[in-house]
């Protein structure tokens, strides 16, 4: 079934909008402990305690595969980075820092890109 023009140019504003706020987060300084799957060898209990990991790898596939229906799916998985960093890794610890340190930059952008 073919979209209307409009709901198609709608979609398609959105899926720049994950793009362009993928990449930045992709880009940002702390980014480095979310930049791939985290290693559930060399990070004891990882494995137990995250039910559902996720990573802007992962986040980054799922895009280019077109497995988003809707900005908040896309919202929900950048989200789960966050929560699962929250519930692993101390407030003050390193890792802790970037988790919160990136949430706050992701929701000033997207709020600004597409609010
Ligand atoms: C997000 N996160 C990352 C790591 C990690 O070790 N990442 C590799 C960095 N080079 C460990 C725990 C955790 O929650």
């Amino acid at each position: 079934k073919h979209d209307s023009p409009v709901s198609c140019a709608k979609k398609a504003k959105t899926v720049k909008a994950q793009q362009i706020l993928l990449a930045e987060l992709e880009a940002h300084p702390a980014a480095w402990p979310f930049l791939s799957p985290v290693n559930q060898k060399s990070v004891p209990g990882y494995r137990k305690v995250i039910k559902k990991p996720m990573d802007f790898s992962t986040i980054r596939e799922k895009l280019t595969n077109n497995q988003y229906l809707s900005l908040e799916s896309f919202i929900m998985d950048v989200n789960l980075v966050f929560d699962n960093c929250e519930k692993f890794n101390e407030d003050h610890s390193e890792i802790g820092q970037a988790g919160h340190s990136m949430r706050r930059y992701f929701d000033k952008r997207w709020t600004e890109l597409l609010k």
